[in-house]
């Protein structure tokens, strides 16, 4: 049972757990609009892929049951506004504009219902696509077992838990499943910069299910696996292209290129609503840019000279002959990615 939740409904609000404060509290903040939600999303109380889509469902439940339309066309148009201003909150995690889609797509699909109806079955699309996600994280961390040895050491890159999804979490889920079955494990936690998702998020999670783990700068991997046997990289995805490139936090692709010259797997826990068949590869996914202050700050403190100028792309792109196997719901995919993609129709 994980300790906490990142996402919870109460029927009227959406409460979110507060990663920005953890792991230092364990704060919830009540949020009753859709452009609040939105906010939330942009300023990261709630992050990690699958989490923001489902956050932006809510935030579509929150828009209607808000809004004052009594004809369902007035109700569309003001759920198509809510989902404009949810899509535009973080643009390269492909779940949220998935999420969205989704919803209005459920709700188009219900014929002549009152506006009351749509705000109904608006509802119960949210609460399935919640309840959806901790079973296909299960099943993720399920598929990935046959990749996951007894005693395997392990570098994890970023937050992929219970805190980036509904529950579990895709590639942190594998790994909280592996040694839920026994297995012995050693994670390496790179600590994520500029946000420290690893140091703050992941070692949070791994602590609360028991999983001995270790945490690193990122820098540090490539001279783990040159002076110690490292079996193998797991790590998370926000966007896949059809070809198999994988959108996924900064500091992603570094490693892959470490992995790949020390002969160690690399793998992509990927649930389908990340895959993106509209994209043809990695170079047409957009990478959101964050703001300077998350590069020159480390909490309250100034760690650069005033005014320099920063870079700080949020997430990088790994080319598809970077990455061992992609690790879904339904399957584990080997490489070439592309036809076992399109033949899973997503
Ligand atoms: C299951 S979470 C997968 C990805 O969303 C995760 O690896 C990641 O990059 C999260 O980035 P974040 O900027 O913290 O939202």
């Amino acid at each position: 049972m994980t300790p906490f939740r990142s996402i919870e409904w109460t029927g009227d609000a959406l409460r979110l757990l507060d990663q920005r404060q953890l792991p230092h509290q364990t704060l919830y903040a009540e949020f009753t609009t859709a452009s609040a939600v939105a906010t939330a999303i942009h300023d990261m109380v709630v992050r990690g892929a699958p989490a923001i889509g489902v956050a932006a469902a809510f935030g579509l439940v929150l828009a209607a049951q808000q809004s004052q339309a009594t004809s369902v066309e007035a109700l569309r148009a003001d759920l198509q506004t809510a989902a404009n201003q949810l899509k535009q909150a973080r643009p390269t995690a492909v779940n949220l504009t998935w999420a969205l889609k989704r919803m209005l797509q459920q709700a188009d699909a219900v014929l002549t219902p009152s506006a009351d109806d749509l705000r109904r079955v608006l509802a119960q699309a949210a609460q399935a696509l919640y309840q959806e996600d901790v079973e296909i994280n299960r099943q993720i961390g399920l598929q990935a077992q046959s990749l996951i040895p007894d005693r395997a050491t392990i570098i994890h890159h970023c937050n992929t838990g219970a805190l980036a999804t509904v529950d579990y979490g895709t590639a942190l889920g594998a790994i909280r499943i592996a040694h839920e079955q026994g297995k012995r494990l050693q994670v390496y936690l790179d600590e994520t910069r500029p946000r420290l998702q690893g140091a703050s998020l992941s070692a949070y999670e791994l602590k609360a299910y028991g999983v001995p783990h270790t945490v690193m700068v990122d820098s540090a991997s490539g001279y783990l696996m040159q002076t110690q046997t490292v079996d193998l990289c797991i790590v998370g995805c926000d966007r896949v292209a059809a070809n198999g490139d994988v959108a996924n936090k900064i500091g992603t692709y570094n490693l892959a290129i470490a992995a790949k010259a020390h002969q160690v797997p690399f793998y992509v826990a990927c649930p389908l609503s990340s895959i993106d068949m509209t994209l043809a590869s990695g170079d047409q996914i957009e990478i959101e840019q964050r703001s300077a202050e998350e590069v020159t700050h480390i909490g309250d403190r100034a760690i650069t000279p005033a005014a320099t100028a920063v870079f700080n792309p949020a997430f990088d792109i790994t080319p598809a002959a970077y990455i061992s196997a992609l690790i879904t719901e339904k399957g584990v995919i080997l490489p070439p990615f592309e036809p076992q993609l399109r033949q899973l129709g997503v």
